[in-house]
């Protein structure tokens, strides 16, 4: 029987809380996530700091041990911008801002970057413990927007490894086996496996 592993996920995005649950029914991996929607200060820095703000903070609102994620869309002609900064980039922007921004420059190289945050609870003598971190890149290129416009900046990733497609025109179950969050996704599995609960 399959072990049964469970934890806290906080986040406010639907899309990501769905293909965390499709990726972790892949093979009856024996995890539950439960999901908490939290207001968590998001801090400028790099993909890991900011990554390990959220956990603490998370944490320390519920007096548990809990599960963060960070996403951050990273185009190499801009030395990793956007990155963490995704978010209010594509609120203010959007598909097609996005790449008038690298008009001009001689490459649309981008990666997509996942970081799972794992903190474990806080306790009276460790009220502050330090979150892990697990990180998945997926490689790629941005393009003019095509598919569905479900989730975020997928209609402008197309993925090395998506035979010509964007994220956004791929079968779900596709994305969910070269995707950044599952190459993240599964690093934490691995470590929670292993971890007392
Ligand atoms: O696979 C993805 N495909 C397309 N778009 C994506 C993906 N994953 C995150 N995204 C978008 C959501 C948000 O606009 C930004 C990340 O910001 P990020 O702070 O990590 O997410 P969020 O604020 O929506 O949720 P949370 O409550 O977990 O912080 O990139
Ligand atoms: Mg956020």
């Amino acid at each position: 029987m399959a072990s049964s592993k469970s934890f806290v996920f906080v986040t406010g995005n639907a899309n990501k809380l769905r293909e965390v649950q499709q990726i972790l029914a892949v093979g009856d991996s024996g995890f539950q996530v439960t999901n908490q929607a939290l207001d968590v200060p998001e801090v400028q820095g790099s993909t890991q700091e900011v990554a390990i703000a959220k956990c603490k903070s998370a944490a320390q609102q519920l007096g548990k041990a809990c599960v963060t994620e960070d996403t951050a869309l990273c185009f190499d002609a801009l030395g990793g911008l956007p990155g963490p900064y995704i978010k209010d980039f594509m609120t203010k922007v959007g598909h097609e801002g996005l790449n008038v921004m690298l008009q001009g420059f001689p490459t649309h190289r981008a990666h997509a970057l996942c970081t799972f945050a794992y903190s474990p609870a806080p306790t009276p003598e460790n009220p502050s413990p330090e979150p892990i971190l697990f990180e998945g890149k997926t490689e790629g290129e941005i393009v003019p927007p095509r598919g569905d416009k479900v989730f975020g900046w997928d209609p402008i990733f197309k993925p090395d490894e998506g035979n010509g497609l964007t994220y956004a025109e791929m079968d779900p179950v596709e994305k969910n086996q070269i995707s950044h969050r599952y190459k993240a996704l599964s690093k934490l599995k691995e470590y929670l496996q292993n971890v007392e609960q």
